[in-house]
């Protein structure tokens, strides 16, 4: 599990995170929500441990942040995978060398050993044959993979995704989600993704959490959201008349 006890995070004095406290359990896909700005990403680096708050602290697994020596810090840090915005694969590498690359940088491993490594993360996630070929070569929803694949190598407890979806056409990015879920399932992860997209969250956000100017303003699931009346949620959901549709019908059905 890992818990967020009431994190702050400013830079200068433009305080971003104003004390936001959340759970995240095994096996269960968490989506955080919320307008441009709302504090999503930064939240996510403090996850990540890229972003240090200057109150509050975040358990993994009944470690405490705050309490960890900095070995254990890069333990945690094997422990966690990471899919970045537009999926961030470096360009001049092949396939294989971007998925090696955390196996290179955390392990010992052979070469023989990280291959078949990336030969059965590549294969989970539904790719063959693209080992030699360079990021360019594929189409966006396979780069989304290729990150997907990369995260999961360390075969990671934690999984965290910055808007997986971003660029994909809603066929592709409904693929990426359900894979996501699956992995996500299958290896019993505990996975949080950043997301604006509302398909994304209806289809697999079992845990969702609103932010709103750096606050939680509401949690829930897809289950719940169409229920609520907290009106910052309603506005931030329903600003588009397909999904004001969908809950007319939900609420009458
Ligand atoms: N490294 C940084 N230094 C200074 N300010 C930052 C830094 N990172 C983020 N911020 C500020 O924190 C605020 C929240 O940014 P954040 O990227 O978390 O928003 P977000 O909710 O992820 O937005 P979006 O949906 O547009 O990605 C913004 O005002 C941003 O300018």
């Amino acid at each position: 599990m890992i818990e967020v006890k009431d994190i702050h995070k400013s830079f200068g004095d433009h305080h971003i995170l104003k004390g936001v406290s959340a759970t995240f359990h095994k096996g269960q896909t968490s989506m955080i929500i919320g307008s441009s700005g709302s504090g999503k990403t930064v939240f996510l680096k403090c996850l990540l441990g890229l972003f240090a708050p200057e109150q509050g602290d975040i358990c993994y697994d009944d470690r405490y942040y705050s309490k960890m020596t900095l070995s254990e810090k890069r333990e945690l840090r094997k422990e966690i995978g990471m899919v970045f915005q537009g999926g961030a694969l470096f360009d001049s590498e092949t396939i294989e060398d971007n998925i090696k690359f955390p196996l290179k940088m955390f392990t010992d491993q052979t070469g023989e050993e990280m291959k078949e490594r990336v030969n059965f993360v590549l294969n989970r996630v539904h790719l063959e044959n693209v080992n030699d070929k360079f990021p360019a070569e594929l189409s966006g929803g396979m780069q989304k993979r290729v990150a997907i694949a990369r995260a999961i190598v360390m075969n990671p407890k934690y999984l965290f995704c910055d808007e997986p979806n971003s660029g994909l056409d809603p066929q592709t990015a409904i693929v990426i989600d359900n894979l996501i879920q699956e992995i996500t399932e299958e290896y019993q992860m505990i996975t949080i993704i950043n997301s604006h997209d509302m398909n994304s969250v209806m289809e697999i956000g079992e845990k969702i959490i609103f932010l709103k100017q750096g606050l939680k303003e509401w949690e829930g699931s897809y289950k719940t959201i169409f229920k609520t009346d907290n009106k910052a949620v309603t506005d931030f959901v329903y600003c588009s008349n397909l999904y004001k549709k969908v809950r007319e019908v939900y609420n009458k059905s």
